[in-house]
């Protein structure tokens, strides 16, 4: 007797069932892979969601990198419709990123601390996808490549990110080539720092024709500057309700460290120019 199932009988419109190895479905997401990497620490059962909202918030940074690179390219090349694409998905997977707070947004410390202990001295604060993303924002920090020193890949592309333009330097050159006065940055791996003539230009820029590209240009920017600050503020409410004022496990102050990381306003001059508008 055959161990085989017979498929022969199925109806004409039902889905295939038969498959040589593994299903094209598997081929492409590889979906037993994702879904054994999840090793909690703790026998504690509130710990998975914890560990698979960080995975997830991962697999969210991976794509917006990916958009803001493509975005970066395509301003290089001066390819605005491009970059103004790849800037618009990114605005709907960051709103996807910080929706996916909800499920550790409310713990108590006494459930925090259920496998607290068993993250040791694992933090966030060692995310190398992040750190990309913040490089890309023009947060350069030569010192975030520290702890990546014993991972070589991740090494090799945060160093390669430390030093090639920001997503917002490419904006910046963009806008020096059609005619504002922008001074040029002479070392990119430095982080970037608020110009007073980067104001004047995106003044100008927003005192302009409002169907401008380069109006829609900082509109996608300040969408995203916005939507990257909620990051910062819902993790830093998750954190207060979670642990208080307690030392961080990266060896930071905790709430107070992320509150002063969470006031700073990525691409500066799209916020102070509206004042002047
Ligand atoms: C209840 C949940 C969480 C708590 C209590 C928490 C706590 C903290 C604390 C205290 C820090 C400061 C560094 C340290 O000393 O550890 C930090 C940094 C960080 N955490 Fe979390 N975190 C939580 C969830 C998450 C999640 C889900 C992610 C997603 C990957 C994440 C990503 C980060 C990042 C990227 C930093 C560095 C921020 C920066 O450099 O400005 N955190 N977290
Ligand atoms: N920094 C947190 C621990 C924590 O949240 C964490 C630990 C390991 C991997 C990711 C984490 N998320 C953010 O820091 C704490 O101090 O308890």
């Amino acid at each position: 007797m055959s161990h085989r199932p017979d498929v022969s009988q199925a109806a004409p419109e039902a889905p295939n069932l038969d498959f040589e190895g593994t299903t094209p479905y598997e081929d492409y997401v590889q979906a037993d892979v994702l879904t054994h990497l999840q090793h909690p620490r703790s026998d504690d059962p509130g710990e998975m969601v914890f560990l698979v909202t960080t995975q997830v918030m991962e697999l969210w940074f991976t794509v917006i990198v990916h958009e803001w690179e493509t975005a970066s390219r395509a301003l290089a090349a001066d390819d605005l419709p491009t970059a103004l694409a790849a800037l618009k998905r990114s605005t709907y997977e960051l709103q996807s990123l910080n929706a996916s707070w909800e499920p550790i947004a409310h713990l108590t410390p006494a459930q925090f601390n259920a496998y607290r202990a068993a993250l040791g001295e694992g933090s966030g604060f060692q995310s190398a996808m992040y750190r990309r993303m913040e490089f890309l924002l023009g947060e350069k920090s030569a010192s975030m490549l520290v702890p990546h020193r014993g991972a070589p890949r991740v090494h090799d592309e945060l160093q390669k990110a430390l030093h090639e333009p920001s997503l917002y330097d490419e904006v910046l050159r963009l806008m020096a080539r059609r005619g504002h006065d922008i001074p040029q940055r002479d070392d990119l791996s430095q982080r970037y720092e608020a110009d007073p003539a980067v104001e004047r230009a995106w003044q100008a820029v927003y005192s302009g024709d409002q169907e401008s590209e380069l109006v829609r240009l900082g509109e996608a920017l300040t969408e995203v500057a916005e939507l990257v600050w909620r990051w910062r503020n819902d993790h830093l409410v998750a954190t207060r309700r979670a642990m208080g004022a307690k030392t961080g496990t990266g060896g930071s102050a905790g709430v107070s460290w992320l509150e002063k990381r969470a006031t700073k306003n990525v691409f500066p001059e799209l916020w102070t120019a509206r004042s002047h508008v």
